[in-house]
Parts: C-alpha cells; structure tokens; sequence
C-alpha cells in the first residue's frame, strides 16, 4: 500500500505528441519523437497505458534485469480464440516456465548442432535447388521451404496441404483479433462473460469457431507423434524428443502439444522475413555479394557447398547477415507487460502496462551505429582501437525470461541459407529496356516486418547446379 501510495505522485513517463504528422512505419515514427524526449515515453494514456522503451540500457534494465516484465500484454480477445496455450501469448507463471523448459531441451544449442543440424543442411539445400528450378517463385519457394522445415522440425514430417491452410486461417484469426478498436472486448474484458446466444455477442460465436479449429490444429498432428511413437521407429522431431524426456502423464503432454503448437506461428513468419531480407539486401549491394564469394572461394573452393562446420572461416558471411538483421529486424517492436507497479527514471509503470521495445529504433541509433540507413556490413568488424558496435542478434530476438526460445535454430539456419546464396547465385536486379531496376526496400508494417513482393534473377554460379545435383544424392534425413 505505500509502495502504491509513493508511486501514485510519480508522473507517467512524458507522452508522445505529433505522430500523426509523421510518416512511416510506427517504429520509425516512435524512434524520430522518442530521440528527444526520453528512454520511456507513453504513446498511450487512455484505457491501459502502452508505453515504448528507445535504448538498449532502458530495455536490459526492465527486461532482462527485473522479471516484473516477463508477462505479455493482455488481449482479451486473443484469450477468447484459446491463444493463452501458445507460448508466445501466454501469461508469466509456472505454465509458462514448464513450457520454456521444453523448449530449451530441444532447441539448445548442443541440440542445434547435434539433432537438428541434418534437417537443417537439408533443408537449406533444398531451398537452392528450388531457386535453380523455379527462380521466379523464389518469394514463394521461400515461404515453403520455412513452412516444411518448422512442421518437420516439430512433427517428424511434411505438413499437408490442409495443414498450411489451416495454420494461415488460424494467424489470420489472430490478426484480427489483435486489431486495436476492432473488438469491444479488448477495451471492456468483462463483455468476454456474456453468453454466446446474447443479441451483440457476435464475437463470441466467431471466436469459439475460431478457438475449436486452433485446438484441432494443434492436437491432430501431436496425437498423430504419438501414436507412431507406440508403434515404432519414427523420424526425431520436437514432440518425439519432448515426450522421450517427460513424465508422460496427461498433464505434461499436453504442455508438450501446446509448445509444439506455438511453433509454427513463431519461427515460420520470422524466419520467411529474415531470409526475404537477406536476398533483398544482396541484390542491391552486387559488391558485397563479390567479397562475400571470393570469401567463400578462398575458404573452402567452389566445388562443394558450405556446411555449419565451416561458419568460423566465413566471417564475412557473418558481418552480412548482422547487417540484415539490422536493417530490419523482423519483430520491430517486442511487446511485455509488467505483473507489478513499478518505477523507472523516477517514472510510474502502472501494472499490466504495455511496453514495448523499440528494437528497430535501438538498431537505427546513429549513438551507436553511424548512418545507420545505410548497408554496411563492415561496421561490425573488429579493428584495433574501435569499439564494435553490439551484435544486432542480441536485440532481435527479444531479452530476458521471453528470448526467442529458436534463436540457435534460426541463426544456424540463416547461416546456411546466407552462405549457399553466396555459393551458388549472383543476385542480379531485374533489367527493363536495358535499364536495371533494383527492387525497392519497402517492408510490411504489421507485427512481423518483412520485405514486401519485390523481382530479382537468381543468376546461378558456375558450379552450381553441379553441386546442388551431387548434394541432392547424399542428402541425409532426420
Ligand atoms: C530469425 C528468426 C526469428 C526471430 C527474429 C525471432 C524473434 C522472436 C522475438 C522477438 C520473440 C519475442 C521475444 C521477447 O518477447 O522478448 C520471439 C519469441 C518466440 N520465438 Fe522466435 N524468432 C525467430 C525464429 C524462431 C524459431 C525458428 C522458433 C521455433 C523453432 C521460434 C520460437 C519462438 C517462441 C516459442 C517464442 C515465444 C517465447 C515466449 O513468449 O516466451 N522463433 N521470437
């Protein structure tokens, strides 16, 4: 109560004015007004307050340092579709621990490098030969071969048809009930206790049709793991790996079905967005592309592909996909909530506030990187007497009790797919009339940022459809 008392004469972090007479993305937009006015700013006063944090000390001091900030951000609506079971929704507590405990026996990095490096291999692999069979889909062949690498990675196999479908409907349900002003509910929570038969409880008939297909998405290919697990001999995969080390009572299994229901809608879209950005970035930057192959050429020839075994002789490779990471970071804003009230540079945080962390914004600090608009991978080299700026992996992930749980997996995969860009094509812009037209670095704005729709040749290197056909032969499976 004096805790309360002492906090309720402190101010609420100075508010945000004037952006509605900026232009771009909200992130932007947040990083041009918050440079002047403080670390912690409110956009949002009305109704729960939503605060954003614009330096990297203001974010590891609440994030990493203090667990009041483990929770997520309230959403009723989300809460209605049954999303409270997927990882990245759910509430801070002991549901939430066990689950990341899962996660990390899966998806650590000995892990990584010991049971998942094959899939991985093999998968970025077969990525290239579908660059070098339908170049033109390439933004497509993307989209599927992340899609097939998560499904497999949690389930042992390739996902049918039905199953994408599904998965897209059921992100499509979440958007729209993350959309702000589109649901009642999320502004007056207690409207989620009106029964569904009421006249005006539209949302709840919607949302129970939306709930009843989730659940089924996540159940049917986990129940599937399960019983080829009692038959027999079945493929490593998340679930397989998860039950082997649990307790297999009801409970556990189904805080195991859950986790590997979370996957899908966390590593596919962040992934698809990472490597969208990669191949954008190179095709404008031809010289980068050059230096990045003669790297490659001179580390281990051009008559095999790389391997994770040889990310240590490509550091080039490496200042590259840093680079990327920075200039767009595919979750521009991370989202927490505080559990607590609590206080910072003398500011209140009222309890289940929404604070999120400008990520885009930190890695767009000219203190920290200089023209930060420009792709330069060589600001993160190390050169005696220079202080390098921090790796943007560490902020892209997110920080703290929630860090991405698939970090390892996603940048060994990145890796991979980065280097065997490099082996295999040029990326060349599109020519019309004789004049190349380089894509434009235009990004969606929602809650994943990735680039949008844009043309570029897959030119192949000399060698590369013979060691794509000669990988094809060995290629080893999970
Ligand atoms: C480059 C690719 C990826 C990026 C940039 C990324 C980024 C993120 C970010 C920013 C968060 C929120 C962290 C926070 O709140 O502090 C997150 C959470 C999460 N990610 Fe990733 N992620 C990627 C790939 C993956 C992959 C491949 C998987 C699974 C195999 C995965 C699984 C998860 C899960 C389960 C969560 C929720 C964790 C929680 O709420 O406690 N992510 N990710």
């Amino acid at each position: 109560y004096w805790t309360w008392q002492r906090h309720r004469r402190l101010p609420l972090p100075p508010l945000l004015t004037g952006a509605d007479k900026l232009q771009g993305a909200r992130w932007e937009i947040y990083a041009a007004l918050c440079k002047t006015i403080s670390p912690i700013a409110t956009i949002n006063s009305v109704g729960v307050p939503v605060l954003i944090l614009s330096t990297v000390e203001a974010t590891l001091e609440l994030f990493s340092k203090r667990s009041n900030f483990s929770c997520r951000p309230r959403w009723p609506m989300a809460d209605l579709l049954g999303r409270q079971n997927n990882v990245g929704f759910q509430y801070y507590g002991e549901r939430l621990k066990q689950s990341r405990k899962i996660l990390n026996h899966s998806l650590n990095p000995s892990a990584v490098r010991d049971i998942w490096a094959a899939l991985l291999e093999e998968s970025s692999t077969g990525l290239m030969q579908r660059f070098l069979k339908s170049p033109d889909t390439f933004y497509h062949n993307v989209e599927w071969s992340v899609d097939t690498l998560i499904f497999r990675f949690t389930y042992g196999r390739e996902p049918d048809h039905e199953y994408i479908e599904q998965a897209e409907s059921a992100m499509n349900a979440t958007n729209e009930a993350l959309q702000p002003g589109k649901w009642w509910i999320n502004t007056v929570p207690s409207l989620a206790y009106i029964p569904s038969w009421m006249p005006g409880a539209g949302f709840q008939r919607w949302a129970r049709s939306a709930r009843e297909k989730y659940a089924t998405m996540i159940r049917d290919p986990f129940l599937r793991v399960q019983d080829d697990m009692a038959s027999g001999d079945i493929p490593m995969s998340f679930v397989n790996h998860a039950l082997q080390a649990s307790e297999n009572t009801s409970a556990s299994n189904e805080i195991i079905m859950s986790a590997a229901g979370s996957l899908f809608s966390a590593g596919t879209e962040t992934l698809v967005a990472s490597i969208l950005n990669i191949v954008l970035l190179l095709t404008l930057h031809p010289e980068v592309q050059e230096r990045a192959y003669s790297e490659l050429v001179a580390a281990i020839g051009s008559d095999r592909l790389p391997t994770l075994e040889d990310q240590m002789s490509l550091p080039y490779v490496d200042l590259i996909i840093q680079e990327c990471q920075r200039i767009s970071p595919p979750v521009p804003l991370v989202g927490h909530s505080n559990i607590r009230e609590d206080t910072y540079l003398g500011y209140r945080i009222p309890k289940k506030s929404w604070v999120l962390a400008n990520i885009w914004g930190m890695l767009h600090d000219d203190s920290n990187y200089t023209r930060p608009l420009d792709f330069d991978p060589d600001r993160f080299a190390s050169v005696e007497g220079h202080q390098t700026p921090m790796d943007p992996r560490n902020l892209v992930y997110g920080l703290g009790r929630r860090i991405c749980p698939g970090m390892h997996f996603a940048n060994s995969f990145v890796f991979l797919v980065a280097a065997k860009l490099v082996a295999c094509f040029e990326l060349v812009p599109i020519e019309r009339d004789g004049t190349k037209l380089p894509p434009p670095l235009q990004y969606t704005t929602g809650l994943i940022c990735k680039p949008q729709p844009f043309m570029c040749i897959f030119k192949p290197r000399t060698h590369a459809a013979e060691i794509l056909s000669e990988r094809d032969e060995q290629s080893t499976v999970v």
